[in-house]
């Protein structure tokens, strides 16, 4: 398998740029979290990956060859969105077949498995579905389908809790068994943070956190305490959020601490969420 590269894509609608020069790097079987605000360019980026969409400029690779209007390296993505691009009449089970002669060697063994797994009827039609169950449809299509970068973008519309469960243990089963690369693009952070091993953060048009999420999670700390010592200790240090109770100040912080610095007695380190992270770097912190 080889990797994915997006390389300096931009994409214009007349005078708005939506993205602005964005590179990075997909790299084979591992998942990652595409994060961003409503309208940060999530679906569009996707969507040039997968070459629905042209950009503006720039270009996505596979192993150094541009995947626009290249029907053997377009085989290897596949994007799971909220677009209906089925025929009306047509069910679930013939959704497998179009996925089966698009990329070959669907899975169709775990795709009927899925089907009890998510209580849906192969022969029902695509249309009659409710939102939850169409989700639900499309994830079984993009789990069991034959890509090497499997794009999802909010796969996760309308499905409720139980069948959310049940889609984060089959995405972990089938990446475990054929291990693949995945982005998941979705608002419900909490819920992924258990899965995505990478972040790309997409904020302003720009990508401004491609990072592995254990060392993303490793800078982001609280210091909290009596104000005068967090504000020593905090001192050049990147400062995400400040809040304020009385005499006791506690700093979201985004950085790596100076192991050699002595702590005072009464400032308390602690971790906090890829959420709360995601919220302070994207306008909810202190810019
Ligand atoms: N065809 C279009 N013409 C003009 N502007 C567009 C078009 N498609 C998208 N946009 C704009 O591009 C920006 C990015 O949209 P996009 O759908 O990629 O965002 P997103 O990150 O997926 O958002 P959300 O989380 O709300 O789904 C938005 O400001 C949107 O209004």
């Amino acid at each position: 398998m080889n990797q994915l590269t997006v390389k300096n894509l931009v994409k214009k609608y007349r005078h708005t740029t939506v993205l602005d020069d964005i590179s990075f790097t997909l790299e084979p079987a591992k998942i990652y979290g595409l994060l961003g605000r409503n309208g940060a360019g999530k679906t569009t980026l996707l969507n040039i990956i997968s070459n629905r969409l042209f950009p503006t400029s720039g270009d996505v690779q596979i192993a150094g060859e541009d995947v626009n209007n290249n029907d053997a390296l377009l085989s290897k993505i596949f994007l799971m969105s909220e677009v209906n691009l089925y025929p009306r009449e047509m069910k679930i089970n013939q959704t497998f077949d179009l996925a089966d002669a698009a990329y070959g060697d669907f899975d169709y063994d775990l795709a009927n498995r899925l089907l009890k797994t998510f209580e849906l009827d192969g022969d029902a039609k695509v249309t009659n579905l409710s939102t939850g169950q169409r989700t639900a449809s499309k994830i079984i299509v993009a789990l069991a389908v034959n890509a090497e970068y499997v794009l999802l973008d909010e796969p996760i519309l309308g499905l409720d809790a139980n069948h959310r469960e049940a889609f984060y243990q089959e995405l972990v089963k089938t990446y475990q068994e054929k291990p693949r690369t995945f982005v998941l693009s979705t608002h419900l952070i909490e819920e992924i943070q258990q899965l995505v091993e990478h972040v790309l953060i997409l904020d302003q048009h720009k990508i401004i956190v491609d990072d592995g999420l254990d060392s993303m999670l490793a800078k982001a700390y609280t210091i909290s305490g009596p104000t005068k010592l967090v504000d020593d200790y905090v001192a050049g240090l990147k400062v995400l959020k400040t809040e304020l109770m009385g005499n006791i100040k506690t700093t979201y912080i985004f950085d790596d601490l100076d192991d050699q610095r002595p702590i005072p007695d009464q400032v308390k380190i602690n971790h906090y969420d890829l959420q709360h992270l995601f919220i302070y770097l994207t306008d909810g912190g202190e810019k």
